[in-house]
């Protein structure tokens, strides 16, 4: 991914900053299409994961929907063509603005996330004389197997409604005539490589439609969210998640009926290996005990390391043509903001490191740029792309 040409290329530019492999978006999308298309389903892009613009309309390009989580998000869904009808928007805090804004737009569906704002998108809908398409989330109390912190379907989670308010659901879908039902919504997680978890996943959403279909409802969409992970670990010899077994899984064990529309919410798995930040060494120090690296970039442009303990692998560039069998250094790798929380990861092995060299940390496209941040009054963070 990183050949000499784009070294020197990168060598000659002020750090840090996004560096994005448009190949690698392009052939993820490819297999993305293929796959899913194989057996009629949808995807929208999870466009929380990375919304850069250029990103976006390369995703739009392949023909994939947008799963928005906030009133900006459909707003930028829209600006890059998105089609208004292929527009989903979840969230467990839709403001009334941001409810009112998706209604102006007529957009395909709300994801409702309790039973309150079903009676909040109601009574605003009704004031605008509109009928608002409406997929009930449903936590279905499925364990992702995922890191604790990016799991969203379990009882203790905050979103979705829980089944046992299934009841009061109904009453107010019957009780709400300016809402449409539509379907059933769910997103347990994220980060998933088991794909056992997405079997329990189906057979649960099989119960909760049959729960639905025995009160007379009509369920015309099913949607199961995202959550498919990547390989952070193997990221230039396993680029692309397994999007065949992926889908297969939901062929294979959801019990879709006929005329229904199976849908799906992918953000990491089509972004998440298309981009690496790119960073300088300004100091190394070499403590008593710890040799650090210390970076131009930190916490403030990827704060995944430090949030979840996540793994990004992190690669020398200027040392990369070094022999394999040359000596390896331990080195903390650390930002340069002021908390000590601010460290990309502890004791890694990488070539003899100078001030200057090239740092790459990998499978930084989804999660990262988007959640930046300018604490210590920090520039934001610039983006470069493999094709210019
Ligand atoms: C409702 C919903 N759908 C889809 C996603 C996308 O998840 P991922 O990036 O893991 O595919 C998320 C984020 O976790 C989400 O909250
Ligand atoms: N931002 C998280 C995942 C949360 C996904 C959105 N619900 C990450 O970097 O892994």
């Amino acid at each position: 991914m990183f050949d000499k040409n784009t070294i020197a290329r990168l060598q000659s530019l002020e750090t840090p900053f996004y560096y994005y492999h448009l190949d690698v978006l392009r052939k993820t999308l490819e297999a993305c299409k293929a796959a899913s298309s194989k057996h009629g389903f949808h995807v929208h892009y999870a466009m929380k994961a990375n919304f850069n613009p250029l990103v976006l309309d390369i995703i739009r390009e392949y023909g994939f929907g947008a799963d928005c989580v906030s009133g900006n998000e459909v707003k930028a869904a829209i600006a890059h063509g998105f089609g208004k009808e292929n527009i989903v928007f979840a969230g467990v805090g839709k403001s009334d603005k941001e409810i009112n804004l998706a209604l102006d737009e007529d957009i395909f569906c709300f994801n409702a996330e309790s039973v309150q704002e079903l009676h909040v998108i109601d009574e605003l809908a009704k004031a605008k004389n509109k009928v608002a398409k409406i997929a009930i989330r449903i936590n279905p109390n499925v364990d992702a197997h995922t890191h604790h912190f990016i799991t969203t379907g379990l009882d203790e989670n905050k979103f979705g409604i829980n089944t046992w308010q299934l009841p009061e659901v109904a009453t107010a879908l019957r009780n709400c005539a300016n809402l449409q039902f539509l379907g059933i919504h769910f997103h347990i997680g994220s980060q998933i490589t088991d794909m056992e978890v997405y079997k329990n996943l189906c057979t649960r959403i099989n119960e909760i439609q049959d729960w639905f279909e025995d009160r007379g409802f009509t369920i015309k969409v099913l949607n199961t969210g995202g959550g498919l992970g990547i390989d952070y670990q193997n990221p230039d010899t396993n680029s692309i998640s397994d999007f065949e077994s992926y889908f297969k899984v939901f062929k294979q064990f959801l019990n879709v009926k006929p005329g229904q529309e199976v849908h799906f919410e992918l953000g990491r798995a089509l972004v998440g290996q298309s981009a690496s930040l790119i960073s300088r060494v300004l100091y190394v120090k070499n403590g008593q005990k710890k040799n650090f690296l210390v970076l131009d970039a930190g916490m403030t442009e990827l704060i995944r390391p430090m949030l979840y303990q996540a793994y990004h692998l992190i690669e020398n560039l200027s040392r990369k043509s070094e022999s394999k069998d040359s000596q390896s250094y331990k080195y903390d790798v650390v930002g340069p903001i002021c908390e000590s929380t601010d460290c990309f990861q502890k004791d890694v092995d990488l070539p003899e490191s100078f001030r200057g060299d090239l740092i790459a940390v990998r499978t930084a496209g989804a999660y990262g740029e988007v959640m930046a941040s300018s604490y210590n009054l920090r520039d934001r963070v610039a983006s470069i792309y493999s094709e210019e």
